[in-house]
């Protein structure tokens, strides 16, 4: 736990060394990386997010998704205790509100709340991935506790995962927690891996 901590502060630092010019490039990358995998298409459900702090940012990709006629998601705190979020959908006209931590997010009275099993594609902000595709995420469990029901039951065929994150986040191997949920999928600006779902860690 502490060590998860410790490296969460590490991989925060390498982040917020890259240089603005390397991390517009990387953002741009993201989305030719993503437009050509066939899964930007009209009408798919995408939830993406607003980049907070140094997180690796979606703006072309988002520009990229809104042209294909993608419909779009972003996360919504919805019990800051408990660490809840949910999947609103999001419009260039949507009512927006500002989260705890500054995060503009679609008002959920406003607009269309939707389930994780009705997305097609969730991108995850990653603070550090290893080569099996595990990740190491903002510390608070939001994205682990709505996807963790995901690993019941039969494999789930619907949302794809992908995190998105910089290569410097790259670690060799990070310790899964039970309530950890696989990527299927990570893009850097490297490229895009994607990964076997394994029967043994479902
Ligand atoms: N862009 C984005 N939106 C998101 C998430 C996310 O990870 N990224 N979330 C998915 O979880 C939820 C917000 N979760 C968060 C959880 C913890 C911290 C946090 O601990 N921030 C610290 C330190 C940050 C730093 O070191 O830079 C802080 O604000 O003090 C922030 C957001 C919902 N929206
Ligand atoms: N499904 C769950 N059930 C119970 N507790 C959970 C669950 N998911 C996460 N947690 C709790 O949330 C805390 C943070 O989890 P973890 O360190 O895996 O977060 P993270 O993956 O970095 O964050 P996020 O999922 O928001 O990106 C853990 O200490 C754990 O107590």
């Amino acid at each position: 736990m502490l060590e998860r901590q410790q490296l969460r502060r590490q991989m925060r630092q390498l982040r917020r060394a890259l240089s603005p010019a390397t991390r517009d490039e990387a953002h741009r990358q993201f989305a030719r990386l993503l437009s050509g995998t066939h899964r930007l298409r009209p009408q798919q459900r995408i939830a993406v997010y607003f980049a907070y702090g140094h997180e690796a940012d979606l703006r072309y990709v988002i520009d990229v998704a809104r042209r294909r006629g993608c419909l779009l998601y972003l996360p919504v705190i919805t019990d800051f205790r408990h660490s809840r979020m949910r999947f609103v959908r999001y419009r260039t006209d949507s009512v927006m509100r500002v989260n705890r931590y500054g995060i503009a997010e679609p008002d959920p009275r406003h607009a269309e709340v939707i389930s994780v099993r009705r997305l097609d594609l969730i991108l995850l902000p990653l603070v550090a991935f290893d080569e099996r595709g595990w990740r190491l995420g903002s510390g608070a469990g939001f994205y682990d506790r709505s996807l963790h029901h995901l690993r019941e039951g039969r494999r789930w065929r619907r949302p794809t995962l992908i995190g998105v994150g910089y290569e410097c986040q790259r670690v060799a191997r990070l310790q899964p927690d039970r309530w950890d949920v696989p990527l299927d999928g990570i893009v850097t600006e490297r490229g895009l891996r994607w990964f076997e779902r394994h029967p043994a860690t479902l």
